[in-house]
């Protein structure tokens, strides 16, 4: 698990290391300085060792510019060729003014750009602009220099960011204007949200986290509200998934009930199904309307099948369905008729088992408004992808993008249940912690992916996974499956069924 900080959380760090224990802001600035000019020489050695390089720091006039102008004076200690180019154009911070006295004592030569500075010259140049107290857009001379920056990177000067790449909300990784695109971050202590969504993924490059000399975890956790809940895993976490024992069978697994399938819409039933079985599940039962039985048994042997007919009561089926199961998945391919809306009441009205609501289950609820609370002994997983958020609480899928965790989080808190909001980059919350995931690609972007989620979360809860960490680790190997079928097969060609099939690879110990 890696611990993630929004701007706010990452200045409650900043002010309880400074202000309650005392630790002097330049000592931490000089920590955060050094992890950035050992990388930048690390890169330089690696990459140019016989040339003569010549490097550049473009300092703004906040605290990230102050850090911008320490680089500079350790790269100039290092026999490093370092000049600075001042971005800012106010009279900076306490400790930007006291570095730029030093380096100006130094000698490194320092001069305010005037446009007519070209980047290109630089071998490396360090974006030490804008950290997270980037409040409002980019524009004038920032802007320039921004886009200067850029043009320089395109013609092969490498960029290293400090502490974030300037221009991107260190919250939810938007481009406020405009912003430098990075091959390199240097990120401080925390790898900051905006860093793990797109753009602000993109605009980072490849991301280094440095420690600098912020109190320790375990006082953190007591002094700073809200932290170490927003977080996202790595492949250390696969080792939460259930541990098998040889003593075991199949009912010591759990029972999943995958209900998906229309008439027209069999494929997601086995999407679904398949990687319920994948996630290491003891048993599978479909239900699905009576169309596709016989292809589902001929494609899917190890699944228990279930049927429902048109214009036929339900509800004696569906009871002793439910009774079977220890989760249920609802509305993968289920379409929008009357059968598919009785079965999403009924599914809503269970109260003591683990449910997962998705596609055209959301979009009933949505359509129908139908009110639903998830409780602690049968939560509920919503697994909307941005536009069935959308249908659900009436905002634009732009203004969901721009507030994936906020929306989420107001989700979740007004319906008790978790909520994962799928997009390129996917957050889980429960109302209070957030998981943001980083696995996955755009492969993934093809029809049934979400199926294959849906019977991985079930599969997983059936298991006895709690809730809110199944639909963690569900996101985290699904992503972690499309990897995998991307390196197998290709972004271009792989398939949702490539996805469900690698979840085995992906959960491998
Ligand atoms: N001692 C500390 O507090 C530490 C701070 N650190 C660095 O400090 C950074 C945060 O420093 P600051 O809080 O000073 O903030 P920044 O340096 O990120 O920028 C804030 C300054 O820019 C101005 N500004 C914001 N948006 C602007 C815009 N669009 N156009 C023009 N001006 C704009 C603000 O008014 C403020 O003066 C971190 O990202 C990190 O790099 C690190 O050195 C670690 C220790
Ligand atoms: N560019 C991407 N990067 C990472 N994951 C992606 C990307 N595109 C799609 N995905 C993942 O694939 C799944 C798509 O789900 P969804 O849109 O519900 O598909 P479908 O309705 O076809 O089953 C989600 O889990 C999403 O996070
Ligand atoms: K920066």
């Amino acid at each position: 698990m890696e611990y993630l900080a929004d701007s706010h959380t990452m200045k409650t760090v900043d002010n309880c290391s400074i202000q309650e224990f005392k630790i002097p802001s330049v000592v931490l600035m000089e920590r955060a300085a050094l992890g950035v000019s050992v990388f930048l020489k690390g890169l330089i050695t690696r990459e140019k060792s016989n040339k003569c390089i010549k490097t550049v720091c473009v300092c703004g006039s906040g605290n990230n510019g102050a850090d911008g102008l320490a680089v500079a004076r350790q790269l100039n200690e290092n026999g490093i060729n370092v000049s600075v180019v001042i971005a800012g154009t106010s009279e900076g911070t306490e400790e930007y003014r006291l570095q730029k006295n030093i380096v100006s004592n130094l000698g490194i030569e320092c001069v305010e750009y005037n446009g007519n500075i070209d980047f290109s010259e630089y071998d490396y140049i360090v974006d030490a602009m804008f950290g997270i107290g980037l409040s409002r857009n980019i524009e004038g001379r920032y802007a320039q220099i921004a886009e200067a920056v850029n043009e320089a990177g395109e013609k092969g000067s490498v960029v290293v960011a400090v502490d974030i790449a300037s221009g991107i909300n260190a919250d939810n990784g938007q481009i406020m204007g405009v912003a430098v695109k990075a091959d390199y971050t240097v990120t401080f202590g925390y790898k900051k949200t905006g860093i793990m969504f797109y753009p602000g993924a993109t605009y980072s490059g490849s991301v280094e986290v440095v420690n600098a000399g912020f109190v320790p975890e375990n006082v953190l956790h007591n002094k700073v509200d809200g932290f170490g809940r927003t977080f996202t895993y790595t492949d250390d976490d696969i080792d939460r998934l259930v541990v098998r024992t040889s003593d075991s069978n199949k009912g010591t697994y759990g029972r999943t009930l995958i209900i998906a399938g229309s008439k027209d819409m069999g494929g997601a039933a086995v999407l679904s199904a398949s990687a319920a079985y994948r996630s290491g599940t003891g048993l599978v039962k479909i239900l699905t309307h009576e169309a596709n039985k016989t292809p589902l048994l001929v494609r899917m042997p190890e699944c228990l099948i279930a049927t429902y007919q048109d214009n036929k009561p339900l509800a004696a089926e569906l009871k002793k369905d439910f009774a079977w199961a220890k989760s249920i998945a609802a509305g993968p391919g289920l379409s929008m008729n009357e059968v598919a809306a009785e079965i999403t009441r009924s599914v809503i009205e269970i109260n003591d088992k683990v449910r997962i609501l998705d596609a055209d289950a959301l979009n009933i609820i949505a359509a129908e408004k139908i009110d639903f609370r998830g409780n602690a002994e049968g939560n509920i997983i919503v697994t909307p992808h941005l536009m069935e958020m959308s249908r659900l609480i009436g905002k634009s899928v732009s203004d969901i993008k721009k507030n994936l965790v906020q929306c989420a989080k107001e989700f979740a808190k007004e319906h008790q249940c978790i909520c994962v909001l799928k997009d390129a980059r996917t957050v889980v919350t429960d109302g209070t912690n957030v998981y943001i995931n980083s696995t996955g690609n755009d492969g993934m972007s093809t029809g049934g992916s979400g199926d294959v989620l849906t019977g991985l979360t079930a599969g997983f809860t059936a298991m006895g996974i709690d809730a809110f960490e199944a639909a963690c680790l569900a996101v985290y190997v699904h992503g972690k499956a499309g990897d995998i079928a991307a390196l197998n097969r290709g972004k271009a060609g792989m398939t949702a069924s490539d996805i469900a099939n690698a979840v085995a690879d992906a959960i491998k110990r």
